[in-house]
């Protein structure tokens, strides 16, 4: 795996001036932050030695380097995940290449279901940890000590200066956030209601199907991380509505201006 990434950052370093230390992994339906994003250099995921696909809706798929208010920046438009049947290394895979390029600070972004009751569709949500229900570990496998080591810590999955560094800027420009757990687990199907009273009853506030693989893999390559949530809808049982994908992606976009308001002051701060 270490030559594959370097051969996939050898393609990059030649393709792109730009040496970011910040990245940016976009949700379903957040995709428009990238709008907010000046000397843009686009690289369609196919066209990147080994890399995945994005195969969902509210995807696009393309690596996108550029600046936000002076700050360099890599933004990934299209995640991968683990229902699409990747291997949890492919999923992740876009991670250890970010590590390799340079980056130092990731914001992991994703739609979520509020299994906290004071939450509600719009809601942004800062995650503080993660409760991983994948069922695996993207880790799992032989260990490359050129990566990190065996048994890596998760005590601060997110980091507490991030965390402080967007509440600081959410308070000055009178932002609005909550604050709490994401659940991650495999998806594709949304869950029971039996399943959400399960999940709010272990501590999650938040659950969706991405962004625990990319934060633990995060913290084993020694990259800070920045979570945010956009509860795009009460999760089951929560309310009593039925859930479809085209309505997550049409509550993330509408939310989208204040995320990417809230993106932007947070990058602006990483100079
Ligand atoms: O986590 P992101 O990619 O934002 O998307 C969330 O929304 C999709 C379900 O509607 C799932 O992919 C879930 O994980
Ligand atoms: N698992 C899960 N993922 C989501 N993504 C957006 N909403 C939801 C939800 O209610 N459950």
């Amino acid at each position: 795996m270490y030559n594959k990434v370097m051969e996939t950052v050898e393609f990059l370093n030649e393709r792109v001036e730009m040496r970011p230390k910040v990245a940016i992994i976009l949700g379903s339906g957040l995709g428009d932050l990238v709008d907010y994003i000046e000397e843009k250099i686009e690289i369609p995921y196919e066209e990147i030695p080994n890399f995945p696909v994005s195969t969902v809706a509210g995807h696009a798929g393309k690596l996108v380097f550029g600046k936000i208010n002076g700050v360099e920046v890599l933004a990934m438009k299209g995640r991968f995940h683990y229902y699409e049947g990747y291997e949890m290394k492919q999923v992740t895979y876009p991670i250890y290449v970010m590590k390799q390029f340079g980056i130092e600070n990731m914001i992991v972004s994703n739609a979520a279901g509020g299994i906290n009751k004071n939450f509600k569709p719009g809601t942004l949500m800062l995650i503080t940890d993660f409760i991983n229900m994948f069922g695996t570990n993207p880790l799992i496998g032989k260990n490359d000590e050129r990566f990190g080591v065996r048994f890596p810590d998760m005590s601060e999955a997110y980091s507490k200066e991030l965390i402080s560094l967007a509440k600081k800027v959410a308070e000055k420009n009178n932002e609005k956030y909550e604050e709490g757990t994401y659940l991650g687990t495999t998806g594709p199907s949304y869950e029971t209601a039996a399943e959400i009273k399960m999940m709010s009853i272990m501590g999650a506030d938040a659950v969706g199907m991405s962004t625990v693989p990319e934060t633990i893999v995060a913290n084993y390559l020694g990259i800070k991380v920045l979570g945010i949530s956009c509860i795009t809808n009460m999760a089951t049982g929560i309310a009593q509505t039925a859930h479809s994908h085209e309505a997550v992606v049409d509550i993330a976009v509408k939310t989208g201006e204040r995320f990417c308001k809230w993106v932007v002051d947070i990058v602006s701060e990483l100079k």
